[in-house]
């Protein structure tokens, strides 16, 4: 294994609520409590209570590895974070780190507010050990990707915020520390920045330093990190490979694969109409692997169990497939041209894998006769979870748009060299575009 970048030992942060359970960040905050205060009768008296927004957290992260971090709000990411960037000191436990640190927080952390961008940018670059001379090397670089150059030389107070975390970013990126923290950064600022900024993790990552990377969203998260914590409730409930422990905790998130059947043990209770009556409707991975969560790659099956109570009916099962929006991505089904007699029936529908987005569906089920008469209508209850766990290149990370999200097959050829580029093996460029398809 690769030399220890990272060790926590047991580290554990308790926070203490004060009296008044509330934090006085702001005046309003302030004005707040104060107004509470006239009308709690008790006079405010209630004991403060402590509580430990990290405990007992134990793990090792090897130099280079870039591990991200998911969890749901307040579960102690940010708060593990400071632990690591030795922002806040543990109550108990111990952090070992071999290397400089670079961190991006919140903002507001490791800037200075009275002096400007430009002497901040040094200011950071010494605190992690540089020399002037290398954060000079750099400082263009900063500059450029902050896109905040014209304000260089304001005190940093006076920043907006997005303009503060633009260059706060460029910085902890740019100056090439050995261990980069990286804490949600992307909820601020605009779009186009976001993308940029994961760009820049990802070109971090692959130079070989360490990234930690706290994400809601799990496209970066899983496209960018090999390792992925979990964290809830201020412990690692899971640690391993990205792609596996981003689906488990998306699956548990959306309740994935908690409820795939329903099931009416006798005719009278099923859904349905006296001719005919639901049995089972279950939702079955192909592979047969019932614990694990769909993604836009499995392929996977709808079972549809029928009761047919009427001898000698041509029956039609059809299936809506409903996104969350309501929108009805198609429609599938079988039938028969003969007529059935009565029994019990299961029609299975095949869906490949690489058809449907990422969301949660539904589907409705819908029984016709002689292929004009609509028996019943019924939305089942089964969610059709799909989850997005590719891998991306590049920095586009959101949802694609679309109902559906097929794999096709795409070529590029070159038509026509430029005049001034005919020293150019044609064939050299033709294999590169070729492997540029998919
Ligand atoms: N300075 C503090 N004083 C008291 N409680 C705090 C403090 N900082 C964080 N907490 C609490 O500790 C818990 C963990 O917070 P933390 O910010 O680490 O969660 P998180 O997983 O990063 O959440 P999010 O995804 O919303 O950023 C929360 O209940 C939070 O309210």
């Amino acid at each position: 294994m690769s030399r220890t970048a990272i060790k926590a030992e047991n580290l554990s942060k308790k926070y203490t609520i004060a009296a008044s359970s509330s934090r006085h960040d702001t005046l309003a905050d302030q004005l707040a409590d104060r107004v509470r205060g006239i009308f709690r009768r008790d006079g405010g008296g209630r004991k403060p209570s402590a509580f430990w927004a990290v405990k007992d957290v134990s793990f090792e992260i090897g130099q280079g590895e870039v591990v991200g971090i998911v969890g749901h709000n307040g579960a102690g990411k940010s708060t593990l974070l400071k632990l690591l960037a030795r922002i806040t000191p543990p109550t108990a436990g111990r952090a070992v780190i071999n290397g400089r640190v670079g961190s991006l927080l919140e903002v507001g952390t490791g800037f200075h507010p009275e002096l400007s961008g430009r002497e901040n940018i040094y200011l950071n670059g010494a605190v992690i050990g540089m020399k002037r001379e290398e954060i000079r090397r750099r400082f263009d670089a900063i500059v450029e990707f902050s896109e905040v150059g014209r304000f260089l030389d304001m005190p940093v107070k006076r920043y907006s915020s997005g303009m503060y975390v633009r260059l706060a970013f460029a910085v902890a990126a740019h100056l090439e520390p050995e261990i980069l923290l990286v804490d949600e950064v992307l909820a601020v600022g605009d779009m186009a920045f976001q993308k940029k900024c994961l760009g820049r993790i990802g070109s971090v990552a692959r130079g070989g330093q360490t990234v930690i990377f706290i994400s809601h969203n799990m496209t970066a998260v899983n496209s960018l990190c090999e390792r992925v914590l979990w964290v809830s409730g201020g412990s690692v409930v899971d640690d391993g490979p990205a792609r596996l422990v981003v689906g488990r905790y998306l699956a548990a998130s959306t309740g994935a694969g908690q409820l795939n059947e329903e099931v009416w043990e006798r005719p009278e209770e099923g859904p349905g109409c006296d001719a005919v009556r639901l049995r089972r409707l279950r939702l079955r991975r192909r592979d047969g692997n019932s614990g694990e969560p769909l993604t836009m790659e499995s392929p996977f099956l709808l079972d549809i169990e029928f009761w047919n109570l009427v001898p000698d009916s041509c029956l039609h099962v059809t299936v809506h497939l409903v996104t969350a929006e309501g929108i009805v991505a198609f429609s599938t089904g079988c039938g028969t041209s003969q007529p059935l007699p009565a029994g019990l029936y299961r029609s299975t529908g095949h869906f490949p894998g690489d058809l449907l987005n990422s969301g949660i569906h539904r589907f409705t089920v819908i029984v016709v006769k002689d292929s004009s008469t609509v028996l019943f209508k019924y939305e089942s209850q089964v969610p059709i979870t799909i989850l997005d766990l590719r891998q991306r290149e590049g920095s586009c990370y959101g949802r694609e748009p679309g109902v559906v999200q097929p794999r096709l097959h795409w070529v590029t050829r070159l038509l026509e060299l430029p005049a001034d580029a005919a020293c150019l093996p044609e064939s050299a460029c033709c294999s590169a575009l070729e492997e540029a398809s998919c």
